[in-house]
């Protein structure tokens, strides 16, 4: 059984994996990247490889190497540091997860398989319990990302007697719009004790209404504080302030998906707002155009919740 840790809440940031200019990890940053994440954004839960970290460009050394860097340096630091061990391969996510409870991780979060893909609850359950059971000890997340795995299955359905068959089934990483089918996996099992994790940040507020008890997002890398002041205004019922503060930050959002937004975007734009070097996607992600970079200093400049770095 997952150790009856304390339920994830709060802010969790989806890490960026720092590479250099030559493509490699550039591990030498995670340290700072921990440091600042904690003290500037006051956001101390980390979700590490997944869609924002590249982990499914990563090679599985490099994402056990990746992992046991953020666990490390999170050490005393953070509070909970989960890895993502999605994989094609049900033998590479196992690998994944036995390492990630090895170097003392917090939990363990998978996506549906997506090339061969499977085509109903039961077989998508079937894959996410092998994988689950190759941690036994560590809380299981399932990460529902149906526009990029391809997989519909709707969240409501798999969690539907989900923990008999996956016994350390924690909680749900909600990467969609459809809040019907989030607010109805709140609703549904509203009595246990899962987390319910948004992954849309410029729609947290919505999913905070329908029941979410914290949000997992690339965003709060370099908006965590200012998503933290909206949590803590919904916490007292400042629907007004709340609002404000979602409004500032879709604005935000808004701008940079206007100007073509993605991994290699937030790595461009943590750059900036954090002085510490994200470097470069790897293939097939671009580098962030200089332009786009240009915009979003400008803009940034002209944000008083964003402090720019030349
Ligand atoms: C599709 C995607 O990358 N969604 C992001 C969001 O944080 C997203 O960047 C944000 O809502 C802006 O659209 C996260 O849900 C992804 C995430 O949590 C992850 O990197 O694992």
């Amino acid at each position: 059984m997952a150790s009856p840790k304390k339920r994830l809440q709060g802010l969790v940031a989806a890490t960026i994996t720092p590479m250099t200019e030559h493509g490699e990890i550039n591990f030498s940053v995670i340290g700072q990247y921990v440091d600042y994440l904690v003290e500037k954004q006051g956001v101390k839960n980390i979700f590490v490889n997944g869609t924002t970290g590249e982990g499914l460009s990563l090679s599985v050394s490099e994402r056990r190497q990746v992992a046991e860097a953020w666990v490390t340096k999170g050490r005393n630091k953070l509070d909970q540091v989960v890895i993502h061990v999605g994989a094609l391969s049900l033998k590479e996510s196992q690998e994944l997860a036995r390492h990630a409870a090895e170097i003392g991780a917090d939990g363990i979060a998978v996506i549906a398989p997506f090339f061969l893909k499977p085509w109903n609850k039961d077989v998508l359950i079937n894959f996410l319990r092998e994988v689950a059971a190759a941690a036994p000890a560590l809380p299981f997340y399932y990460y529902h990302v149906p526009a990029l795995t391809g997989v519909k299955i709707r969240a409501e359905e798999l969690l539907d007697g989900i923990q008999e068959k996956i016994p350390t089934f924690q909680g749900l990483k909600f990467s969609d719009t459809d809040l019907l089918d989030f607010g109805q996996c709140v609703d549904q099992h509203r009595q246990r004790q899962f987390a319910f994790l948004f992954g849309v940040d410029e729609q947290l507020l919505s999913a905070l209404v329908m029941g979410a008890t914290g949000a997992v997002g690339s965003t709060y890398n370099y908006l965590g504080k200012k998503t933290n002041q909206m949590l803590e205004a919904f916490e007292r019922k400042d629907f007004s302030s709340a609002l404000n503060c979602q409004f500032c930050i879709q604005r935000f959002i808004n701008f940079v998906i206007k100007l073509g937004f993605g991994v290699s975007q937030t790595k461009a734009i943590m750059t900036l707002v954090s002085g510490i070097p994200m470097g470069p996607p790897r293939l097939p992600l671009q580098k962030a155009s200089r332009e786009f970079t240009d915009n979003v200093k400008a803009k940034l400049k002209s944000l008083d919740f964003l402090s720019c770095t030349d």
